[in-house]
């Protein structure tokens, strides 16, 4: 498979690893002011930044070019990717996160949150911890796990940053050196609390999974989510 990997900064980096290791090939390695044909992929893989990735989506949803997004904290251009994707009959995933571990954290969230909904004396709180490049916060992660705390707890409509508000799911983010990604769902009461926590120990989590989705997307039209590649949900 030839791949467009669109920003080559760390996940970039970590991808073009894991794809060599897989058999594949690296034909165009798109950094800021790099001029490219995206014809020339089969498939391509974003990890750029928030302002450009819906930019990079578009290129390759209009030349026809299967398009695995990772990049976080561009979610008001979403639902015009979606609409861009089935407009051109392309095919396109994108997620917040692509390691294996978190895909099942996530499911985890969402049974959680359902056995919680009518137990209002648990009190629910999220974290994240990030390296301190990161230009997003919350985390996409801790985004996705607020709205499936949301779609299945009766209490919430809404997340906040750093702060509390009646029906709003809390989010603390913080930045510490060198952290690839941790991410901490916890419920307390009076009388005890349960905590859920992922724990990135590298990159290779998040690097495997895009890969895994880019080898499984050739030949196939529409919007997919990361619960459609690794068949759970
Ligand atoms: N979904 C996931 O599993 C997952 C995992 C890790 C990181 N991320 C997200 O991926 C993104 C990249 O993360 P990173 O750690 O590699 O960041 P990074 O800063 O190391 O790399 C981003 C790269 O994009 C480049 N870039 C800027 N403008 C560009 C343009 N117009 N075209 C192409 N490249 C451009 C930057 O120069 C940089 O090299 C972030 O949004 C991060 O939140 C997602
Ligand atoms: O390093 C990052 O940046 C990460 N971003 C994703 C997010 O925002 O959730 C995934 C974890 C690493």
């Amino acid at each position: 498979m030839n791949i467009a990997l669109l920003g080559y900064g760390k996940m970039g980096k970590a991808i073009e690893q894991i794809a060599l290791k897989r058999g594949h090939n690296i034909v165009i390695k798109a950094d800021v002011g790099t001029t490219y044909n995206i014809t020339d992929a089969d498939v391509a893989i974003d990890f750029s930044i928030p302002s450009v990735a819906f930019s990079n989506i578009s290129k390759c949803l209009n030349n026809g070019v299967p398009v695995i997004s990772g990049t976080t904290g561009w979610l008001e251009d979403y639902d015009n990717a979606v609409a861009l994707c089935n407009e051109k009959k392309g095919a396109f995933i994108s997620a917040s996160n692509f390691s294996l571990g978190v895909n099942i954290f996530f499911e985890l969230n969402k049974n959680l949150a359902k056995m919680m909904s009518n137990l209002a004396q648990y009190k629910v709180r999220l974290e994240e911890i990030h390296h301190t490049q990161k230009l997003d916060a919350p985390s996409g992660t801790a985004i996705t796990l607020a709205n499936g705390i949301i779609k299945n707890h009766s209490s919430f409509d809404k997340w906040v940053l750093d702060s509390k508000e009646d029906n709003a799911v809390p989010i603390v983010a913080k930045r510490i050196e060198n952290v690839p990604g941790t991410h901490t769902v916890k419920y307390e009461s009076d009388i005890d609390f349960i905590e859920m926590k992922h724990h990135a120990h590298n990159r290779e989590g998040f690097a495997l999974g895009a890969v895994i989705a880019a080898e499984w997307i050739i030949g196939k039209t529409g919007v997919f989510t990361m619960n459609d590649v690794l068949n759970i949900g």
